[in-house]
């Protein structure tokens, strides 16, 4: 009696201890496997004899992930089949003897009720008729949850004719192998002792016609497929460009979360003084971050919070109020909340409710009608319902109905909130984001000359150094433009001593100060040279090491400096940026200008560096060379190995060595070592890390 469900089980794994290997032997042996990390899927689509078993195999061997060969499973079905002697080409026949078949890959291994017809699957009789049985929507079917299970967990590199297009179109990495039918024809007679060519070219050309001519999930090339054209290529070159691929591909995963950040869409919460934006913003936030303060523009300057609402993650952009004809202070402020809005992908225009739409609110909504940001128009302080009577009264505004909140209380924030993820572009609207201006903390203890600096820097007064206290307490960018060259400049909140202004205004300057070097490329770090180095230096320089900027050393004051101090601070440098040994250093005085003229210059290089990429293959290379002078040291039993290298990221930049167990820390700073002295990278942290096999590999 026939059984009524299919039960086919994949249980690949990237061992593959018994497999007769065709013609050319596996590159390592699986404990030697390096692992790419995570659950990488690499789908790789082709015609017959294009190599897709023989690369795939390799492939997964490389980076250390299950091989998964979805062609054996239509082969074994195709075999019960014609065991059962059914019709191929009839579907209900097929799908019955299907649905009564136990269809396992092991290691490697193709069993078929629990016998192991590996060989007899690759025979002339299953190949003669896999592309009729596997034509059948009802066989495609029953073998589809087993393709797709094989990599739910650990990712796998799937071979196949579907798999990017059909069974896996969100896989990382989809490649289509092909290669003429006359160099395919020849493989496949070096590989079965043949020389019929034209037989071969035949047959090959006949699967390929019937397996790419079905009507269910032909063998297609996938929309975002690579096609890679093996023709003139020998094996290993084709399996050394799928694993660069798949490794870059890995590395191009944003880990830095700033990369992240600056992918997220922007809302830029606008709008009078006194309004209600910054309890607004610190209601979306769910934290008092924003400084709220009864008193019209405590907000003075633009700050960015990352959010989120319902699983999807956006900065909002807090903003001094707009006043119009402001004059200085106020005036800079009004323009980081106009830059807020150019920078934004949405605008929430706060309007007082309880006031109604004022002379300033309405010539707002004509400049926001006029920039293509779309707006949100919100009418704050609607506490109960019979304020909602309010919102009528702002239709006036030109920017449809006003969505009536108290951000005091928390009413209708969920609802504006809503809307506002409505109106953000998606992940898939966002071009990638990628940093092509420096953006430049200057960062240092209060008092050491950062606005000095920067206004050196920029040749004029542009920074706000208005007398007002706490000026600076808010982060502040400027873009600015030197010799023709642009750059953003992240004025940084100073950290002040801890009890000076209570310690919550002390927490916000330092998360502020991390913010704005997280936010950056590169930190000016900024000491002053002619008093003893101390505590808040060395919290900067922790916040540095940290971030992992690219850093310029600034002494400023260096006209205070005299012999004795010169000898002492040097100790005092070697101390505190011990982690910094690459770090270039100018010794300036910004009061008088002297010595500015070499941190430009020394900037910009920085900046080069801090983008620099080295080819995968010079990577390889200058490992191997480490290597062979300096041999790895034994871990147990083991020999440990490179595999392979290459720089996953830049700015800055991270390396990747996929290897067979955990490398020493000494050998990862001799690594370093060896990479610096080939490269500029001064003024840059190196991140190199090891991806030793996963615990499943060591098994
Ligand atoms: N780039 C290459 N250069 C030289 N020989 C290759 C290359 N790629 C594959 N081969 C050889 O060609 C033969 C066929 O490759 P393979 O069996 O991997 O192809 P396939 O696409 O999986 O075929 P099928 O779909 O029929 O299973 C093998 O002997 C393999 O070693
Ligand atoms: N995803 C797949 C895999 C294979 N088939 C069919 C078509 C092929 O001719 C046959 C054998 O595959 P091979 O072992 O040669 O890779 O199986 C398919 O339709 N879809």
């Amino acid at each position: 009696m026939r059984g009524s469900c299919v039960r086919v089980l994949y249980q690949e794994t990237s061992a593959v201890p018994d497999v007769p290997d065709d013609v050319v032997p596996p590159t390592a042996s699986t404990a030697d496997a390096p692992a790419v990390v995570g659950a990488v899927v690499v789908a790789i689509d082709g015609p017959a004899g294009s190599g897709k078993s023989s690369v795939a195999r390799r492939v997964a061997e490389r980076l250390g992930l299950p091989h998964v060969d979805t062609g054996a499973l239509y082969r074994a079905a195709t075999l019960a089949v014609l065991r059962a002697g059914a019709d191929p080409t009839d579907e209900a026949d097929c799908a019955a003897v299907v649905a009564d078949t136990v269809l396992e890959r092991h290691a490697g291994r193709t069993l078929l009720d629990g016998e192991d017809v590996e060989d007899e699957i690759r025979g002339p009789d299953v190949t003669a008729s896999v592309s009729a049985v596997s034509a059948h929507a009802a066989v495609r079917d029953a073998l589809l949850a087993a393709q797709r299970g094989a990599v739910a967990e650990e990712g796998g590199v799937v071979e196949g004719r579907d798999i990017g297009s059909v069974v896996l179109p969100d896989a990382d990495v989809k490649v289509f192998l092909t290669a003429s039918v006359r160099e395919r024809a020849r493989r496949r007679a070096a590989q079965l002792g043949r020389d019929d060519l034209e037989d071969l070219e035949r047959e090959i050309v006949a699967r390929d016609t019937a397996d790419g001519g079905r009507e269910v999930a032909p063998m297609q090339v996938a929309e975002d497929a690579w096609v890679l054209d093996s023709s003139e290529l020998d094996l290993d070159a084709v399996v050394a460009s799928v694993v660069e691929r798949v490794v870059e591909q890995v590395a191009a995963r944003p880990r830095d979360p700033l990369r992240a950040r600056r992918a997220l869409p922007r809302v830029a919460v606008v709008g009078r003084p006194n309004v209600g934006k910054s309890t607004l913003v610190n209601r979306i936030l769910g934290a008092r971050v924003a400084i709220v303060e009864e008193k019209p523009g405590v907000t003075r300057d633009r700050t960015e919070h990352p959010a989120e609402w319902l699983g999807r993650h956006f900065l909002v952009v807090d903003t001094g109020g707009w006043e119009h004809q402001a004059e200085g202070m106020a005036a800079r402020i009004v323009d980081q909340a106009e830059a807020a809005v150019a920078a934004a992908d949405l605008v929430v225009f706060v309007v007082d409710a309880t006031v109604g739409a004022l002379e300033d609110d309405e010539r707002y909504a004509r400049l926001l009608r006029r920039s293509r940001v779309p707006v949100l128009l919100v009418a704050n302080k609607v506490d109960n319902d019979r304020q909602e009577a309010l919102v009528h009264e702002l239709y006036g505004l030109g920017l449809g109905a006003a969505h009536p909140v108290s951000a005091r209380h928390g009413r209708g924030v969920g609802d504006l909130l809503d809307e506002v993820l409505a109106a953000l572009p998606t992940a898939a609207d966002q071009a990638p984001a990628v940093s092509t201006v420096p953006r430049v903390a200057i960062v240092g203890k209060p008092n050491v000359g950062k606005s000095s600096l920067f206004n050196r820097l920029l040749g004029e007064e542009r920074s706000i150094v208005d007398s007002v206290a706490h000026t600076t307490r808010d982060a502040v960018d400027t873009m600015a433009e030197i010799d023709g060259e642009p750059w953003v400049f992240v004025d940084t909140a100073g950290m002040r001593r801890r009890y000076r202004h209570g310690e919550e205004t002390e927490l916000y300057s330092v998360d502020r100060t991390r913010a704005a070097i997280e936010s950056a490329d590169l930190v000016l770090f900024l000491l002053d040279a002619s008093e003893p180095l101390g505590e808040q230096d060395q919290r900067l320089a922790a916040l540095l090491r940290e971030a992992g900027r690219g850093v310029v050393l600034v002494c400023n004051k260096w006209d205070l400096v005299d012999e004795d101090r010169r000898l002492d601070l040097e100790k005092e440098l070697d101390r505190l940026l011990s982690f910094a040994a690459w770090a270039p250093r100018v010794n300036i005085s910004a009061a008088s200008g002297r010595g500015l003229r070499r941190l430009l210059p020394q900037l910009r290089t920085v900046w080069d560096n801090y983008r620099r990429r080295v080819p995968t293959r010079e990577v390889n290379r200058l490992v191997e060379e480490a290597v062979a002078r300096h041999p790895l040291p034994r871990q147990g039993q083991k020999n440990l190995k490179i595999r392979y290298a290459t720089q996953a990221e830049v700015a800055p930049p991270r390396f990747l060595l996929f290897a067979n167990g955990r490398l020493p820390a000494s050998y990862r700073r001799y690594l370093e070592r060896e990479l610096r002295e080939r490269h500029d990278f001064t003024g840059v942290p190196l991140t190199i890390e090891d991806r030793p096999p996963s615990p499943r590999q060591r098994r």
